[in-house]
């Protein structure tokens, strides 16, 4: 079955989508960009209060490609005691010694690599990926106005995406301006999880309010996928 994950940026937001059942409680700070990260103290605090009740991940913000950078930022946020930790592959020419770095926090950490569909991302890391200890790998947009994944990439490209990662063995997700609308078109990827965050929101909106019949929605259509 796949699973729902679902983005919030405060305790009460993760509250709200831990009463109606999500399946993954994401961390993130929508205003503050495709990743956008939450305060560690808040991200502590969620953890404190979800008590495990659901996995919960988070992101550690847009941050510029500089392995020294990211690797603190995945420790910092590791510390914080979420179950799996979410970083981006921004365009640039260093993948592989980023992953090379983060390849010693990964026996104690479960990090989720984020690319992004509208990048056109280089899906031939994704054995890197796996040889690091990744745990698990999805895709995303970066810009939130360029349109839903399946807009951005082609049904052959986002199949070969989740071919590559299942054929390692790595968690795969898709997420990127999902919609309601774009679940039933997703079933045939029988990605591990959908994600979402502008769809949950009143007017789709994603620095908005929470909708809960929207979710309740979106929980529905997944549960059939
Ligand atoms: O990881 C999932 C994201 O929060 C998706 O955000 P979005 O639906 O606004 O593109």
């Amino acid at each position: 079955m796949t699973k729902m994950l679902a983005s919030v940026n405060s305790v009460e937001e993760a509250l709200f989508v831990l009463q109606e059942n999500v399946d993954i409680i994401d961390l993130k700070q929508p205003a503050l960009g495709a990743l956008g990260a939450l305060e560690l103290a808040v991200v502590r605090e969620i953890v404190a209060t979800i008590a495990k009740r659901k996995p919960v991940s988070a992101t550690i913000g847009d941050l510029p490609m500089h392995a020294r950078l990211i690797f603190n930022a995945v420790q910092a946020m590791a510390e914080t005691g979420v179950d799996y930790i979410k970083l981006g592959f921004f365009p640039a020419d260093n993948w592989q010694s980023i992953i090379d770095q983060l390849a010693t926090l990964t026996e104690n950490s479960a990090l989720i690599a984020v690319l992004f569909a509208d990048q056109q991302p280089d899906m031939t890391i994704i054995p890197a990926l796996k040889q690091a200890g990744f745990t698990g790998v999805m895709l995303d947009t970066m810009n939130k106005k360029s349109g839903s994944l399946n807009q951005v990439m082609t049904a052959d490209e986002i199949h070969h995406f989740i071919d590559q990662a299942k054929q390692q063995h790595l968690l795969c997700g898709l997420a990127g301006s999902l919609s309601l609308q774009s679940i039933p078109d997703l079933r045939q990827y029988q990605a591990n999880y959908l994600g979402f965050r502008g769809a949950l929101c009143n007017q789709h909106i994603r620095t908005g309010q929470l909708n809960q019949y929207a979710i309740k929605q979106i929980k529905l259509a997944l549960n059939r996928c």
